[in-house]
């Protein structure tokens, strides 16, 4: 399917003086080279079989599939990331770029201590649980196949002593990051090798549909549509050692008077515990321990649903578990979905920029929004999953404030003390604090800084130092081989660079200087690292080339997604009233009712408590009223199944 063009062109306009954008060369039709790639990735991840026939039902499927129906396996899990631009693969198959030169491009992580800084410079209007909802987003919609370095990854590019190991002896999909000389941080422990290990890809899982060997596409294994697979999990088989089956529940533990997500049946596997008694979380998506903020909003989320559930089988005596269930995570998406939408994205990408290309619409109470289009792609990017999304990096803050009902701060965490274990959550009053800690503490400001908790000790578990987020963002960029940040800029419609001098137009002249002491030719920058560094679209966190890219694919999950919440459709649909109802979801609500005892906090969380926004009674903030849920139209003799509720709902058309 090609990329849609029209919204592009809209988008553009706002961010560039310039006009007339070139169609995006066709990612299929790469010449058939060879390659002396030929050993297989390690064959763990299998490509799914495309469902035979869809069902109709209100409900999503699990793995994404029969969302378009006329193209069932679109958006599915386990499936290559979209494309915008044809990837730049140096043997136009598989090997990762080089230089236009034919040298090597600069060392990731130099580019990151060169082109990046450090500084710790706190955002004035935003809170950290602005950067917190966005790694929500982040996994509901992408995860590489084949691991994200955040636990210590079963195949090694480098030696424990931080060695490389030579290529004839690495796995295939070693692409290891190397240590410059003099490195700040790694010269005083000699290592010189990080690991990395390239994402696995369609042809190296043999997927239909790529037997004609050409270019590579990454593999994505979590629905691509934004459906709270991280939650839900990403197939029925992820989703049912999940469930209670009773009520319409999920699976939670209840300690010490709170209900907490189910604990991993492999602790030492799946976080880094000190101990077999530490805890550890199982939940929809195997990313759910990396960090504190992370592991609060997969907890509230499953909160969420079992609260819904419950108020649904206390209004309809007579639903059976499925029915419970499916209802209750209809409307736990549709809540997210508007928080995401409305409450978050504007934040981001700018209101204006996002009502003029149709992502929200001015609308309010149980009005419907019907721009469901199935010829729009809803696949997620590469270059949003592994470029533009991937720039909020530079939100994170490396310290976490625990902050109590008065807002006072009792205490803070180091990140990376906390990586992989979220045991401390259940450790005094530390879920509760940090939570409000999310809606106090600002994050830090969206520029080209990136925490030192990321930039030299992501995932040091007890070494002196870690790893890189930031090159290892880059090194991913070539792994995935994506179009330059010239390329971008000309898709995007920005003029193209000829000179280094022509990055002024948008790159301030200090990173300008910094970009032409790293690489060859500016034809060299990659996406990630140009479009780090232009400033700011006035009212959006990002700059223009990114801007463009991510309001791409913010407009393809909705407009893509035919289960979206705004819908009026009286299959997957709400009714009028349930919407209204629906559109009254919040941050600051799913934290009052799911926190352990939260009783106050601001209306609009992700932003910074002022005198516009002040810590507010929870009873104070909007809330979703259920009974628009009743269900009067069955007998209260009859136990309502799932199959029997669906058949009412066509005897109703
Ligand atoms: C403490 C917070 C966070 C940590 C520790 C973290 C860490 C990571 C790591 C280790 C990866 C995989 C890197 C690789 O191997 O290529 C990753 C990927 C990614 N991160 Fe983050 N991240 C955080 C927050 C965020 C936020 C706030 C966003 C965006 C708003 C974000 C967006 C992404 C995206 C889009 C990917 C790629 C996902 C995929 O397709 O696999 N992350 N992050
Ligand atoms: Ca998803």
């Amino acid at each position: 399917m090609q990329p849609n063009n029209a919204l592009l062109k809209n988008t553009l306009q706002s961010v560039s003086a310039q006009t007339g954008i070139t169609s995006p060369a066709n990612p299929f039709i790469q010449p058939i080279r060879n390659s002396s790639q030929s050993r297989q990735h390690q064959q763990e991840i299998r490509c799914p079989a495309p469902p035979l026939k869809c069902k109709k039902t209100p409900y999503r499927t699990f793995d994404g599939s029969c969302n378009n129906l006329q193209n069932p396996s679109l958006g599915v899990a386990i499936s290559p990331y979209g494309r915008l631009l044809t990837p730049n693969y140096s043997d136009g198959i598989h090997a990762p770029p080089v230089s236009v030169t034919g040298e090597d491009l600069p060392l990731a992580r130099l580019v990151s201590l060169v082109a990046f800084g450090e500084a710790d410079i706190p955002d004035p209007q935003f809170t950290l649980g602005n950067m917190q909802w966005g790694q929500v987003v982040t996994h509901d919609m992408s995860m590489q196949a084949g691991g994200t370095q955040s636990k210590k990854h079963k195949t090694r590019c480098c030696t424990d002593g931080g060695k490389i190991i030579e290529k004839n002896i690495a796995h295939p999909t070693c692409f290891p990051i190397l240590v410059p000389p003099n490195d700040p941080a790694h010269s005083q422990t000699g290592r010189e090798c990080m690991n990395f290990v390239r994402t696995l890809t369609d042809r190296s899982q043999k997927c239909p549909g790529n037997e004609q060997k050409l270019a590579e596409e990454q593999l994505t294994v979590v629905t691509h549509f934004m459906d709270m697979s991280l939650v839900y999990g990403n197939s029925r088989q992820q989703n049912s050692p999940l469930r209670s089956f009773r009520g319409g529940r999920m699976i939670t533990e209840e300690r010490n008077g709170a209900e907490w997500l189910p604990r991993s049946n492999n602790a030492t596997s799946d976080c880094d515990v000190q101990s077999t008694t530490e805890v550890c979380y199982r939940a929809g998506d195997v990313r759910v321990n990396q960090n504190p903020g992370l592991t609060i909003f997969q907890t509230i989320l499953l909160r969420e649903h079992n609260r819904l559930a419950d108020a649904l089988a206390a209004l309809n005596p007579h639903y059976d578990d499925e029915l419970l269930f499916q209802e209750a995570r209809k409307i736990n998406i549709a809540q997210y979905q508007h928080i995401t939408y409305y409450e978050w994205l504007p934040l981001m990408l700018g209101a204006e920029n996002m009502l003029k290309n149709r992502l929200i619409y001015p609308v309010q109470g149980g009005r419907y929004v019907n721009d469901y289009d199935p010829t729009v792609d809803p696949r997620v990017l590469n270059s949003h999953a592994t470029a533009a999304f991937r720039f909020f990096h530079s939100q994170i803050e490396g310290r976490l404030d625990l902050i109590s009902e008065v807002r006072g701060m009792s205490g803070a965490l180091r990140l990376s003390d906390w990586l992989n274990r979220p045991g401390i959550l259940e450790v005094a009053d530390n879920f509760d604090s940090l939570t409000r800690g999310m809606a106090t503490q600002p994050e830090e400001l969206t520029d080209s800084n990136f925490d030192t908790e990321i930039k030299h000790f992501l995932f040091r578990r007890s070494m002196a130092f870690g790893t890189d987020l930031r090159a290892l963002d880059i090194q991913r960029n070539r792994d995935h081989a994506l179009a330059t940040y010239n390329d971008f800029r000309e898709f995007c419609g920005i003029r193209r660079a000829s000179t280094w001098e022509d990055f002024l137009d948008l790159i301030p002249s200090k990173k300008v200087e910094a970009l032409r002491s790293l690489y060859r030719s500016p034809e060299d920058v990659d996406l990630t690292v140009g479009g780090a560094l232009e400033v700011l679209v006035e009212g959006a966190l990002a700059g223009p080339t990114f801007l463009c890219i991510l309001t791409e694919q913010f407009y393809r999950t909705r407009a893509g997604d035919r289960f979206f919440f705004e819908r009026e459709d009286p299959l997957v649909g709400f009714t009028s009233a349930q919407l209204n109802e629906i559109r009254k979801a919040s941050v600051a609500r799913l934290m009052c009712d799911n926190g352990n005892n939260i009783t106050s906090v601001q209306t609009q969380a992700f932003r910074t408590v002022s005198a516009n926004n002040p810590v507010l009674p929870c009873t104070q903030i909007p809330q979703l009223d259920i009974r628009q849920w009743q269900d009067l139209s069955y007998g209260r003799e009859f136990t309502v199944t799932a199959q029997s509720f669906l058949e009412n709902v066509y005897k109703k058309k």
